[in-house]
């Protein structure tokens, strides 16, 4: 680990179009909170630096550093880049909005990871062969190979950040209340409702 790898900048995707949701899904609420807190509580116990990167649309949550996408309709992949060239960080840990039930503990593991090893991306595999990349570390140096694959026109995230040569990590789910359900995203409505159940599973679990 360098010095400069102590320090990580948390990066919320926020800047879609929640076509699926029909509104904003950063502000669907789920246990009472909208989707959007969750991230930012689990990111916070990693880092209090975060970023939100708010594609076109501007959007502001609470007193976040919002960085909307420097050209806009290149999707997360244009997000993340935007975002990662304001970072101040080397390392950048970034988290889709919709994804409340990855738990500040594997990020936490995911950050010792990408400090351990010099990957220019880290990140998850779930146990369906699926990578993760709306919930990796980025390392600020991969900016130019994701600017090239966009100035191809490769949207893809997954097709573009193959070529870097990522690091990826076998994620074992952390409690089996969850159901292999750590990585899903909240969509739609239906999506919001399986992310309801879990919680419940969970609780009367711990009961
Ligand atoms: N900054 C930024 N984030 C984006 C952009 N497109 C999608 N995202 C974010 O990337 C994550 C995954 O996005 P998707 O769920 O695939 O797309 P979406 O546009 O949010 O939703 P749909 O319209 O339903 O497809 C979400 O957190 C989005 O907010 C974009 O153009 N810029």
């Amino acid at each position: 680990m360098t010095q400069n790898d102590s320090d990580i900048t948390g990066i919320i995707l926020a800047g879609g179009q929640s076509h699926r949701m029909g509104f904003n899904k950063a502000l669907a609420m789920l246990d009472g909170k909208p989707l959007i807190e969750f991230v930012v509580d689990n990111l916070r116990k990693i880092t209090q630096s975060l970023i939100l990167s708010t594609g076109s649309e501007f959007f502001e949550y609470k007193n976040l550093q919002v960085v909307p996408d420097l050209h806009p309709g290149f999707g997360p992949l244009g997000g993340i880049c935007s975002a990662l060239k304001s970072s101040k960080t080397n390392l950048n840990l970034v988290l889709s909005c919709d994804m409340p039930l990855v738990s500040s503990s594997f990020l936490s593991f995911l950050a010792e990871e990408a400090r351990r090893h010099p990957a220019p991306i880290t990140l998850p595999v779930d146990k369906y062969g699926y990578w993760q990349p709306l919930c990796a570390v980025y390392r600020k140096d991969v900016l130019p190979a994701l600017y090239e694959a966009l100035s191809r026109n490769e949207l893809k995230i997954i097709t573009a950040i193959r070529e870097t040569h990522p690091r990826v990590i076998q994620f074992m789910e952390w409690h089996p209340s969850f159901q292999n359900m750590s990585f899903l995203s909240i969509n739609t409505p239906e999506a919001l409702k399986q992310a309801e159940s879990v919680l419940d599973i969970f609780r009367e679990k711990r009961l």
